[in-house]
């Protein structure tokens, strides 16, 4: 006669994972710091986080412009400062770590967002343009993440990276956008994601991506001009373009204690588009 088995365990009281789904996704105490956080994306990822309660430290160029965004954000009631950087540059990135660590406190999640795009036939992309967007997206992206890394993140174990790239970087745009350098940029963006993901897990720290689809903003106002948002939603199965919330669920899944089991992925935001063969 067998033995019967020991009953299985149970695994939701043996784990420490005793948490609620919603202390799981609560911010609380924690410090992010997001770049293009004046606007647009940036601006939408900051809101969710902090109306999950973490601290915020937005930069970005423009001082009027994040002056703005951090007041709107305040009279939400959340906790929310600024700092002018050029996110292009290793002297501003430094400045813009150093002011974050005083002033907030340890880094707990850094969402690298400020890009930039160009367009240009490829055939006449001109070589500054390119040195541009690769500057900003990619450079910029690695530069920022080492320092947060080293001065904040690998010390204490712990941290989430979040890199805006976009449904761009997974293969060519339609080809009256003309976008060849920025296609390139966030294709690299996506594996920068995995390979530093592969480097840092044994340090605690995570890093994943969001791919958005088409969203209103300054950077894609032209192309909406000049496609119509009719063309442009008709490219996606949900036929619409991204709104005003449609990131902040995914930036809060992968900032947050409830995706602390995911790192080195990406996730498409964008109506379905990435799903429909030839998109
Ligand atoms: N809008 C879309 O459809 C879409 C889709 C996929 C990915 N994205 C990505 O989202 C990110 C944000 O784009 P967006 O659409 O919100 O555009 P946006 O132009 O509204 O915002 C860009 C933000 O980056 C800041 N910025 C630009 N250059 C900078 C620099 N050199 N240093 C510091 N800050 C700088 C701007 O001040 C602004 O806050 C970009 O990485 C973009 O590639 C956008
Ligand atoms: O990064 C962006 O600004 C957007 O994602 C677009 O470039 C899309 O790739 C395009 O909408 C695909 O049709």
């Amino acid at each position: 006669m067998v033995a019967p088995s020991a009953a299985p365990p149970n695994t939701v009281a043996q784990s420490d994972c005793a948490r609620t789904v919603q202390a799981l996704f609560d911010l609380t105490g924690r410090v992010a710091l997001v770049t293009g956080g004046s606007r647009g994306l940036g601006l939408q990822i900051a809101q969710a986080l902090g109306e999950a309660g973490a601290k915020l430290m937005l930069a970005a160029r423009k001082a009027e412009e994040l002056e703005e965004a951090v007041a709107a954000l305040q009279a939400q009631g959340i906790d929310a400062r600024w700092c002018a950087a050029d996110c292009a540059r290793e002297n501003d990135l430094q400045r813009l770590v150093q002011e974050t660590l005083q002033r907030l406190g340890d880094i707990d999640i850094l969402v690298n967002n400020a890009g930039a795009a160009w367009g240009a036939p490829a055939e006449e992309h001109p070589l500054e343009a390119w040195d541009k967007v690769m500057n900003l997206n990619v450079r910029g992206y690695f530069i920022l993440s080492q320092l947060v890394g080293r001065h904040s993140m690998i010390p204490r174990r712990r941290g989430s990276i979040l890199n805006v790239a976009s449904i761009a970087g997974l293969g060519g745009n339609p080809p009256d956008m003309r976008t060849l350098a920025y296609n390139t940029s966030k294709g690299a963006v996506i594996n920068f994601t995995r390979a530093l993901a592969a480097e840092w897990g044994r340090y605690g720290i995570r890093v994943n991506a969001l791919c958005p689809g088409f969203f209103p903003s300054k950077m894609t106002c032209g192309t909406l001009q000049a496609m119509g948002e009719p063309r442009l939603a008709a490219a996606a199965p949900l036929n619409r373009l991204g709104d005003d919330e449609d990131l902040k669920g995914a930036a809060l899944l992968f900032a947050s204690d409830a995706g602390k089991h995911i790192t080195g992925q990406w996730l498409a935001i964008d109506g379905g588009v990435s799903a429909v063969i030839g998109a």
